[in-house]
């Protein structure tokens, strides 16, 4: 867990050994503790390195011992020692120091860094904070505003920016561990009282109240209801206005908050959940660890609409050539000036040049005879789409990977008109597609595991969180999303307003409320899926009662809203009105009321007083019980797979953890007699009805989201 060897005669370097990130674990801690004891006490040690194992100087606390108890040695009096200490200790930082480690390195008396070294307080993104003195020497080190910044958006910082912020000493091109050992043995003669962190003054800014106000109300707009920062900013106040011995036991009260908290297990299960949905299975035994993808240096894009233009970006500024393709010469054209603004805009921004020599835009799908994968991103019609794969078949190479973007459709109905099933397979992207960072690979029973492997490979080189699907109408997001919709339309219906809708879930941490996220995305869509699934229009047996359809409760609602030409931001009015076409400023519509007034006085409803917690309740219960039904179906693999989707996806707030994690934050128990509440209620609504799994799982005394796997048990697995 650490290992310790004599150098150069007279210096003592400790290494820690905790692959892969070398975190802090209890035996880490065990083991730092008896080096250091070693160290001073061993009159042939003059000074100390610690450095990690494998070019990681240290990861941070290990986030896995937070669910249990605690054991071993405690981080602050270790790290205190270390730095009261009568050697010097120099930090040698290679790869990452965070959290903890970075916590570590500031106690250390001297800090040499590698300059491809990240460097971070990221605890607040775990729901804590830096409660290892961190939250009072980096303000000590680097003054109140750069700390606060740095603490309370846990961003990883460069060796660089390190530098010259002042928190470390030099930075290197060299192997960081042995010019550490040489800086070492040049500080043993030096006095180190002025290199101990926490005896220095904080520099503090006269006007300390109002920056720290400032910081508060910053916090409270970009992360509402988020408890962390607002600690972070509480224990900085500690480190302004109190000796480092008062300013830590604040540190450890705020953390005392915070430790245990539903957000703090919320967000700590979203790291994992995230690093779990990338480790996908198939039932054929085939997964993400002995699967091999293909390499893809080649890509072609059908269709320049917004969906096509953000892939085409989000393909080239991470180095692969593009051919993007459109039917007409005005679209084509309209779409290359676009995607190269795009390019620009992003090359500029990350201060790079940007890759325009990588793009060539054409009419014609000869042009992709070589390309090692195609997306298509045409229009969402499954006629238009199998004429685009048929075509694809005849003109691309046999090995030519052929993916669609399709947000719902079919993928095997598509695979099927091909030459190689085997090599098609679903690449759902969120718009924008060059900002969202989630993507669906749709795996169809005949995608073959190269397939998939190289979906889902090349997602994460483009940056995205990729997620592994089965194949169904939906597939698992949008199908989540239609009882999700459902429950928001008919509690109009019943007496609530958009608004109130809205800010109910903007109040519970989603980005956006349903009906201001409707608005962006464009209402229009779901029109024409509605009268494509024949819910409107003539297909409609007009001997069907108002307000249902196909045997269920139907709110007519948004077709109404449709009808009068308001499909959203695009039209200037949706939902909401807003000041132009393409405007974002949402202000409720007086129109939008008197529609919903005399909807309800046409069809006798009576419209009641509606709670923020039946709205949450009915929307977000509805959500889960469709994500348990997806775990039933075998289309999804996890309830971690769903949670990251919709983490990532639609908005769902990290500190809620997704909706499956909600559910099991609130209790199974607690979200199965509700829904029997409300389906009892509205027994037209079949998605209120409980799913068997949830019914399963509560008999089972509602296990740990982790532990659901154990329990479902599904004839046709997709995954
Ligand atoms: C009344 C109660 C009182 C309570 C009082 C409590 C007092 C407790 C005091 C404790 C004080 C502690 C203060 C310090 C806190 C911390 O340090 S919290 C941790 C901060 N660190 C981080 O957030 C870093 C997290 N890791 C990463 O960002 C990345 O992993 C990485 C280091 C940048 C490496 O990235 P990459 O190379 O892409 O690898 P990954 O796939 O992300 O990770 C590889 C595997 O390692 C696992 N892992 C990573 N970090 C940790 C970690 N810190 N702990 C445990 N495990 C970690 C990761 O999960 C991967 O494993 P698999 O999931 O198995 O794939």
């Amino acid at each position: 867990m650490a290992r310790y060897e004599l150098v150069k005669r007279s210096v003592a370097l400790i290494t820690l050994t905790n692959p892969p990130v070398n975190a802090l674990s209890s035996a880490v801690r065990h083991a730092i503790a008896k080096s250091m004891e070693h160290a001073l006490n061993d009159p042939k040690v003059k000074a100390v390195v610690i450095c990690g194992e494998n070019g990681r100087f240290c990861g941070g606390a290990d986030i896995r011992e937070f669910a249990g108890p605690l054991r071993g040695p405690p981080l602050v009096p270790l790290l205190d020692a270390i730095e009261a200490g009568e050697k010097p200790v120099v930090a040698a930082i290679e790869g990452v120091a965070l959290g903890g480690g970075f916590e570590l390195a500031l106690v250390c008396h001297y800090r040499i860094v590698h300059f491809k070294a990240r460097l971070g307080l990221p605890e607040v993104t775990l729901g804590i904070l830096p409660a290892a003195g961190g939250t009072q020497r980096l303000p000590r080190l680097i003054g109140i505003p750069a700390a606060l910044e740095l603490i309370t958006t846990g961003r990883h910082i460069s060796a660089q920016e390190a530098l010259k912020l002042g928190i470390v000493d030099q930075v290197t091109e060299q192997n960081a561990c042995e010019l550490a050992v040489e800086f070492a043995l040049r500080a043993v003669a030096k006095p180190l009282s002025s290199r101990r962190v926490s005896m220095l003054t904080t520099p503090c800014p006269p006007d300390l109240d109002a920056l720290l106000e400032a910081v508060t109300m910053q916090v409270k707009r970009k992360a509402r209801g988020v408890m962390a920062p607002l600690a972070c900013i509480q224990a900085v106040r500690a480190a302004a206005t109190m000796p480092y011995s008062k300013g830590i036991k604040r540190e450890s009260e705020l953390m005392a908050t915070l430790f245990n908290s539903g957000q703090a297990r919320a967000l700590q299960y979203c790291f994992f959940a995230q690093r779990t949905a990338g480790k996908w299975t198939l039932p054929s035994g085939a997964q993400w660890n002995n699967s091999k993808p293909r390499e893809i240096r080649s890509a072609a894009i059908i269709g320049l609409g917004t969906m096509g233009r953000g892939i085409v970006v989000s393909l080239a500024r991470v180095g692969i050539s593009v051919i993007a393709v459109e039917s007409e010469k005005k679209l084509l054209e309209t779409g290359k000036q676009m995607v190269i603004g795009m390019l620009e805009r992003d090359a500029k921004r990350r201060g790079v040049s940007a890759s325009l020599n990588l793009l060539k835009f054409t009419l014609s799908l000869q042009d992709l005879k070589d390309v090692d994968l195609v997306i298509e991103a045409v229009f969402e019609d499954m006629a238009l789409k199998k004429r685009v794969f048929q075509e694809l078949s005849k003109v691309c190479r046999p090995a030519t990977l052929l993916c669609t973007n399709t947000s719902g459709l079919d993928v095997d109905a598509l695979a099927g008109v091909t030459d190689r099933p085997h090599l098609v397979v679903g690449m759902h992207f969120f718009s924008p597609a060059h900002v969202m960072k989630l993507l669906e690979v749709v795996c169809g029973p005949r995608s073959s595991s190269e397939t998939i492997a190289t979906a889902m490979s090349l997602g994460k080189r483009m940056g995205k969180v990729s997620v592994a699907v089965g194949n169904c109408p939906g597939f698992v997001g949008n199908r989540m999303l239609k009882p999700y919709l459902d429950q928001a339309t008919f509690l109009l219906e019943e007496g609530a307003t958009p608004e109130q809708i809205d800010k109910a879930l903007e109040d519970f941490g989603f980005a956006m409320g349903v009906f201001r996220m409707s608005d962006l995305a464009g209402l229009d869509v779901g029109w024409r899926v509605r009268k494509e699934s024949g819910l409107i229009g003539p297909d409609v047996d007009p001997k069907n009662p108002p307000r249902r359809r196909q045997g269920r409760r139907y709110c007519p609602i948004p077709d109404m809203v449709c009808e009068q030409g308001r499909f959203g931001q695009k039209t200037g009015r949706g939902w909401y009105m807003y000041d132009k076409p393409g405007g974002t400023n949402a202000k409720p519509d007086p129109l939008i009321q008197n529609l919903l007034e005399m909807y309800r006085s046409r069809y006798g409803i009576q419209p009641r007083n509606i709670s923020d917690q039946e709205i949450i309740e009915r929307c977000l219960f509805a959500l889960a019980n469709e994500g348990f039904r997806i775990l039933e179906d075998g289309i999804a693999a996890r309830p971690e797979d769903i949670d990251v989707i919709y983490l990532f996806g639609y908005g769902f707030p990290r500190h809620g953890g997704g909706p499956m994690f909600y559910a099991s934050m609130v209790g199974l128990e607690r979200v199965l007699e509700r829904l029997e509440h409300y389906h009892q209620a509205h027994p037209d609504v079949p998605h209120l009805e409980p799913s068997p799994l949830l019914k399963k799982l509560v008999a089972c005394g509602s296990p740990p989201v982790q532990k659901w796997r154990e329990h479902i048990k599904t004839m046709h697995s997709h995954l």
